[in-house]
């Protein structure tokens, strides 16, 4: 467990290289010769993400299972950023579908207590961990889909913005979106760029202002997500999915991939140092502070 802050400082400084910096990997996964026996199943656990790697798909399975809630600390972060890069840089893998372990939850977004009462060293850790994260999965050479099988508000809704393709499941009471407002704090402008590039100005102009949470039928109205399927399909629906974006020439789709997220992507990495000082500057603020003790007290009222 002490290894876990080291690691985080070590990931974190170390910087990314995002999609448009990185060398393209193309036709990663060797093609299984028919007749030969499958590619076994390669798997990695760390404490908060489970992966599980099917050689003869190309394809892996990557499942959050940190409890109750599936909260993006810095540690989950670190793993988060840390299997990501494994799974780019292993040839046999393709594609990684996103999905979580805990009940109702997909990931409730950024642990609300890694924002409070602590100083401006872990303000600035924590966010540069958050930055990683994102600039790993919207920038990923691989393909990537998010099967959000529970309630996804502000930092899990992000996760799955920065996929490729999104599948939640049919139940109204799971909902998704960028929240932030509620809380009476404010998305960073990456967060809207990528929540404009998949819903559109408007739509995306109103949610954010509202902090608004979709319910799953409303999600897909607005395109949120792409399409709705009974929970229990979810995962067979994902590979199939993933299996029809695979068929395309790697190549091809990663170029266009990256022509479409570059100058969100490019965004972020010229301005990331002072996108940091944005965050401890505000965070650190006293009002802001007060907002998030109030909204974590509301939660735990509403569970009594
Ligand atoms: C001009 C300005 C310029 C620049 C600005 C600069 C920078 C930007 C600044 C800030 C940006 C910050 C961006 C923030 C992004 C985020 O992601 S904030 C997090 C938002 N998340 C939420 O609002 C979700 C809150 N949680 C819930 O709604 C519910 O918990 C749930 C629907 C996810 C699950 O409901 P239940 O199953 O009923 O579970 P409980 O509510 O009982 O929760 C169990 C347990 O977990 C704790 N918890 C829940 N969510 C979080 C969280 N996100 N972080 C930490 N802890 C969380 C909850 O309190 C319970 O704890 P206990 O009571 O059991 O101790």
């Amino acid at each position: 467990m002490a290894a876990a802050p080291i690691l985080a400082r070590r990931i974190a400084r170390s910087g990314v290289l995002p999609l448009c910096c990185r060398p393209p990997s193309w036709d990663r996964a060797p093609r299984q010769p028919p007749g030969l026996p499958l590619a076994p199943c390669r798997a990695f656990s760390n404490n908060k993400i489970q992966v599980e790697l099917d050689e003869s798909s190309g394809v892996a399975m990557m499942k959050f299972k940190s409890p109750p809630v599936n909260s993006l600390s810095l540690d989950f972060l670190t793993e988060f950023s840390i299997s990501l890069e494994k799974l780019e840089n292993d040839r046999a893998c393709r594609g990684v579908i996103i999905t979580s372990t805990i009940p109702k939850i997909f990931s409730s977004g950024l642990d609300i207590m890694e924002m409070c009462g602590k100083n401006v060293e872990h303000y600035g850790e924590f966010w540069r961990a958050v930055q990683e994260m994102w600039l790993r999965l919207y920038g990923s050479n691989m393909v990537t889909v998010a099967a959000v099988n529970g309630s996804s508000p502000a930092g899990g809704c992000l996760i799955a913005l920065s996929c490729d393709y999104r599948i939640m499941a049919e139940n109204p009471k799971f909902s998704i979106g960028l929240n932030e407002a509620q809380l009476g704090i404010v998305a960073p402008f990456w967060f809207k760029d990528t929540f404009v590039n998949v819903v559109g100005h408007r739509i995306a102009e109103r949610s954010l202002q509202l902090g608004s949470l979709h319910p799953a039928p409303e999600a897909l109205k607005l395109g949120l997500v792409d399409e709705l399927v009974p929970e229990e399909k979810l995962l067979e629906k994902a590979s199939a999915v993933m299996a029809r974006w695979l068929a395309l020439p790697d190549h091809a789709r990663q170029l266009t991939k990256s022509m479409m997220r570059k100058a969100v992507l490019d965004h972020l990495v010229a301005h990331r140092e002072e996108d940091i000082k944005n965050f401890i500057n505000f965070i650190s603020k006293e009002s802001i502070q007060k907002s998030l003790r109030m909204y974590m007290e509301m939660l735990k009222k509403k569970k009594s």
